[in-house]
């Protein structure tokens, strides 16, 4: 656990970066720091690895205050991501992975080995270990990146807006596999951002700071979703809070009919029980199994959300989704009516708070 404590940092010309802030970030789980340009969200997190002190306050890493941990040594458990990666440009792919192993003294094996190991974790060809970082996109440079800041095993990992700078595609994937790699690592990760999206994507809690680095709310996302603290907070969430609440209603509770029809349509399904999609009943043969397919959108039942569950239905001419299996088998329908009741208790749970 990190904790701040009264946290202040006045720059030397007066700026006030942070201001009094006092939070908690768990354990093994994934905190965001999100506002504006220049609310001191990179201030906060590098006073965590003592690159900047605090004027202020103090900050302590599982009880201990970090000012009686001399900075490399504290910095032995905490890696680092930044923008762009930061990579060494002249040492290849797998040395500059390498890089805190060989500060701890690591022989070169067995570090060299270890980087090997992690390029294959955040999904990197091992291929790629000979080559330079200009000869690599920006989002595999950015894998790289996230490779070397666990190359050492810390337990902490400050990322500052890690992927900012590649597109959108790319992000969604970047962002894809730091949930699956925190999945299997479960370190505790402080993670920079200004996209309130991403916050809300890859949060297990969430710190809202406004210029004047004040915090305006810390909550998880589907709380900051359904009770914005106040009108900033509210605005920087932006539109739609509702619908993006349903991401966080898990769409297993929602009733399924077993039956692949409802009046007016069936559901298509090949020899294996993959839907193929919705047939009308008017105007098809008794023996048109393919013919007339009308598109449709399905939702894995163990996985997806209420969100997704919604969207299929909008997407299938019958208005109902077709729920599947983690192999893509049909499930069940979804019904309207079945929704409906679903998106009424979703809003009741949000009501209640
Ligand atoms: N070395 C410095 N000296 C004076 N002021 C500074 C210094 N570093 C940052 N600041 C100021 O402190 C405030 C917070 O900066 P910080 O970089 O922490 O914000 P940020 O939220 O990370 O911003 P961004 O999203 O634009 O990176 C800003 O007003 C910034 O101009």
């Amino acid at each position: 656990m990190i904790t701040f404590e009264g946290v202040t940092k006045r720059y030397a010309d007066g700026t006030v970066a942070v201001d009094d802030l006092s939070l908690q970030v768990p354990t093994g789980s994934i905190t965001v720091f999100v506002g504006p340009s220049g609310c001191g969200k990179t201030t906060s997190l590098r006073m965590i690895n003592r690159m900047i002190d605090p004027t202020s306050g103090r900050i302590l890493l599982d009880e201990q205050d970090i000012r009686q941990i001399d900075p490399p040594t504290l910095r032995r458990g905490i890696g680092y991501v930044i923008q762009q990666a930061g990579l060494f440009p002249h040492r290849k792919i797998v040395d500059n992975i390498a890089t805190v192993p060989y500060l701890l003294g690591w022989d070169r094996k067995k570090a060299r080995g270890r980087a090997m190991e992690l390029m294959e974790r955040v999904g990197l060809d091992p291929k790629m270990a000979g080559r330079y970082p200009f000869q690599l996109s920006g989002g595999q440079q950015q894998r790289v990146g996230v490779a070397r800041a666990l190359a050492a095993d810390p337990p902490v990992l400050l990322m500052d807006e890690p992927f900012s700078a590649v597109d959108p595609v790319v992000r969604a994937s970047l962002q894809e596999e730091l949930l699956r790699l925190q999945g299997e690592l479960h370190k505790t990760i402080v993670f920079v951002t200004h996209d309130i999206d991403e916050a809300i994507k890859l949060g297990d809690t969430v710190a809202v700071l406004r210029v004047g680095g004040k915090l305006a709310q810390f909550a998880d996302p589907p709380t900051l979703l359904t009770e914005p603290a106040d009108d900033f907070v509210e605005g920087f969430l932006g539109k739609d809070r509702g619908i993006r609440r349903l991401s966080f209603v898990p769409a297993g509770d929602l009733e399924v009919r077993e039956e692949p029809a409802v009046p007016g349509w069936t559901v298509v399904l090949d020899a294996d029980r993959h839907p193929l999609g919705w047939r009308p009943d008017a105007g098809a043969g008794p023996d048109a199994q393919t013919d007339g397919l009308q598109p449709f959108g399905t939702f894995d039942l163990g996985k997806d959300s209420l969100r997704t569950a919604l969207d299929a239905a909008l997407l299938a001419p019958s208005g109902c989704a077709i729920a599947v299996d983690g192999e893509g088998r049909f499930a069940g329908i979804v019904t309207r009516e079945a929704l409906d009741r679903a998106l009424a208790r979703a809003s009741g749970v949000a009501a209640r708070g």
